[in-house]
């Protein structure tokens, strides 16, 4: 029998869901790419422009759009980035109703039509929408998995080599928990070429970095002044595409429902895990001292407090 070609959709032809696409169009990580989107007409122009940049690049993957929720069926994984992002002087946690119900629309469709998908979720606030997404489609929580923390080390990363001018791609900086104010940089679990991030930077010097890092997505709202970061969320977004299609088992900070790992349950926060094939495949504790245990428990805090807003407004009913 011929093994089908992989299937992605992505849901939200905007600023993200549209660099998604192109990264994985112009790598061929999948066959066909489909984009769905409320404004038929941006999608359609936007995978024409993308089908012919994939003829220029010589690769494999065909860009169509779904202008009917059926047209996504058999896909292997969905990314939702439909929703709206935050404008110069909000929070992520703002947009928690507006694309909570988005969310809970697009999520229908998937449920109904691409039963078997992984769905990456990547609308904000990250993790409470990992949880309407979860939730919502009543999926095995390995088959929804939420993209920040690759993003939010990758931003960690690239704030230590604006301090150190050297070793760029050589960095590994570790941030777990929410994607929110909260979020926990883990500055003793980065490595500069493998020498530890603490031996290279001052004390001072390292918390210059955690606080940036902590307001990264803010930093460039306040450039763009119209929407958020989309290069490096794509960019993100799309490892964990490629992760899970080629069943490569590594491991990446995601956002997944916690069962009682690290001590929490019914909630989403970012923890490392490994991608695969099944989604995720495994997830990891690390051993975490007082004040990590402690920030970590802030942030999924921050998290819980608002499903429990969703819950009290019985929007899961
Ligand atoms: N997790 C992360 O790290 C991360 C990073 C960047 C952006 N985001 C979030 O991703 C979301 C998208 O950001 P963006 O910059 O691409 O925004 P954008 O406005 O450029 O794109 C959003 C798209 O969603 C579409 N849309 C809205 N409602 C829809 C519906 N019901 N069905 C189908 N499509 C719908 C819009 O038409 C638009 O094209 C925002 O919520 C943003 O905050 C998250
Ligand atoms: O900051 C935002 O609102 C978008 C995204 O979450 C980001 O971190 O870039």
């Amino acid at each position: 029998m011929v093994k089908k070609g992989k299937k992605v959709t992505v849901i939200g032809a905007g600023n993200v869901g549209a660099t998604v696409a192109f990264i994985c169009a112009m790598n061929g990580v999948c066959h066909h790419l489909v984009l769905r989107d409320r404004n038929i007409e941006i999608a359609k122009g936007k995978a024409l422009d993308m089908s012919q940049a994939a003829n220029a690049a010589r690769s494999h993957t065909i860009v169509s759009v779904a202008e009917d929720a059926s047209e996504i069926a058999g896909s292997d994984v969905v990314v939702i980035t439909a929703g709206s992002p935050r404008l110069p002087g909000m929070s992520r946690d703002d947009l928690l109703m507006i694309n909570a119900e988005i969310t809970k629309e697009v999520v229908a469709d998937v449920k109904k039509y691409a039963p078997d998908s992984i769905i990456i979720m990547v609308s904000n606030p990250l993790d409470v929408m990992t949880y309407v997404a979860l939730k919502e489609s009543g999926f095995p929580k390995e088959r929804v998995v939420g993209m920040a923390g690759i993003l939010d080390s990758a931003r960690m990363a690239h704030f230590i080599y604006e301090k150190i001018g050297y070793g760029a791609g050589q960095i590994r900086a570790s941030v777990m928990g929410g994607h929110g104010d909260d979020m926990v940089p883990l500055p003793k679990f980065s490595t500069v070429a493998g020498v530890p991030l603490t031996d290279i930077l001052s004390e001072k010097e390292i918390c210059e970095v955690v606080e940036r890092t902590k307001h990264g997505g803010a930093e460039i709202v306040g450039y763009l002044k119209t929407g958020s970061a989309y290069y490096a969320p794509a960019k993100s977004t799309a490892i964990m595409v490629e992760a899970i299609l080629k069943d490569t088992k590594q491991i990446h900070p995601c956002a997944v429902y916690l069962d009682g790992h690290y001590g929490y349950s019914d909630v989403v926060s970012g923890v490392p895990v490994a991608l695969g094939a099944n989604g995720v495949e495994k997830l990891f504790e690390m051993t975490l001292n007082d004040d990590q245990k402690e920030r970590f428990a802030k942030s999924v805090g921050s998290v819980k407090s608002m499903i429990d807003v969703l819950k009290e407004k019985k929007f899961f009913d």
